[in-house]
């Protein structure tokens, strides 16, 4: 079990806390930030279920707290908000010997690296599937009632802790997900540096190998903006529907005309994917 967590900053928003707090981490050997949002149903001591968001790429823990605007519908259906760090962080872990955004500090890619530099530090998946709800849980009194989302290499990593975790996670979406993480040139970089070179090992950190072989049938809900730079050479949604198709996964994928990767892309959307959470997190 982490050490208990100290806070860094609390701030009132729609009869809710949006606090941001530090810990050491177990299992990255680093001090590590995390945001959370607690609705006024929390603050009144009901045990509220939570809602974990992954980001992307170059971003912390703050970059859907500050640009979503989730808090006013979160604080409305009574659902808190989990937002962890990208990587692990601090003197001695290793990032990009490159310099690049996509690899290293900001890019942990939400897998357990087997590989040196990377191995001791770089645990994203433990650390967002089992280290950061038990803390979190415990320390803000929130229920066992997951759900799961993310954006880009978050979204990526939310299929992959839904898909490998059947029975931990109650819901599921992601918005422009890094869908077929071994067939695009992030994903191809993060993973020979985290996993190795033999393509094998990456299978099981790729949502749509996954997909034929998941044991449950979680519905998943996916909004991919159409004027996506990333669309073509990244994201690959297709792959995602492909392997949906042949499983017979329940996969809701909607293109959305003109919009683009950015944060006021999921801002648009993140009031209908509040409320797919909901129906399966509030009873
Ligand atoms: N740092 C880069 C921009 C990288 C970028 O676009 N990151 C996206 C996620 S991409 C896939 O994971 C992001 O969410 N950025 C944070 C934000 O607040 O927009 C650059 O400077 O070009």
């Amino acid at each position: 079990m982490s050490e208990r967590p100290t806070l860094v900053s609390s701030s009132k928003t729609f009869g809710g806390s949006q606090l941001r707090l530090r810990h050491r981490s177990q299992v990255l050997h680093c001090e590590m930030t995390y945001s959370v949002f607690l609705p006024p149903q929390s603050l009144a001591g009901a045990r509220v279920p939570a809602l974990y968001w992954l980001s992307g790429l170059s971003s912390t823990d703050e970059n859907f707290m500050q640009k979503a605007g989730a808090q006013r519908v979160a604080a409305e259906l009574g659902i808190a908000i989990v937002a962890s760090d990208t990587s692990p962080r601090g003197d001695g872990v290793p990032s990009d010997p490159g310099g690049g955004w996509d690899l290293g500090l900001g890019a942990g890619f939400y897998v357990n690296a087997t590989r040196e530099p990377w191995a001791r530090n770089y645990r994203m998946y433990d650390y967002v599937v089992d280290e950061l709800p038990a803390l979190v849980e415990e320390e803000h009194s929130l229920s066992d009632s997951r759900g799961i989302s993310g954006h880009s290499m978050g979204g990526h990593g939310a299929l992959v802790c839904a898909l490998r975790n059947p029975g931990r996670y109650r819901s599921l979406s992601a918005f422009s997900p890094i869908s077929n993480p071994m067939r695009c040139p992030w994903g191809e970089k993060a993973f020979s540096h985290y996993l190795g070179s033999d393509r094998k090992d990456w299978h099981e950190w790729d949502a749509s190998e996954l997909l034929s072989g998941a044991s449950e049938r979680l519905p998943i809900l996916v909004d991919q903006g159409g004027a996506d730079p990333f669309l073509e050479t990244q994201l690959h949604p297709e792959a995602l529907r492909a392997a949906a198709e042949r499983a017979g996964h329940p996969l809701t994928l909607r293109m959305q005309p003109g919009y683009d990767h950015s944060y006021f892309f999921i801002a648009t959307f993140i009031e209908d994917h509040l409320r797919h959470h909901a129906k399966a997190l509030v009873r």
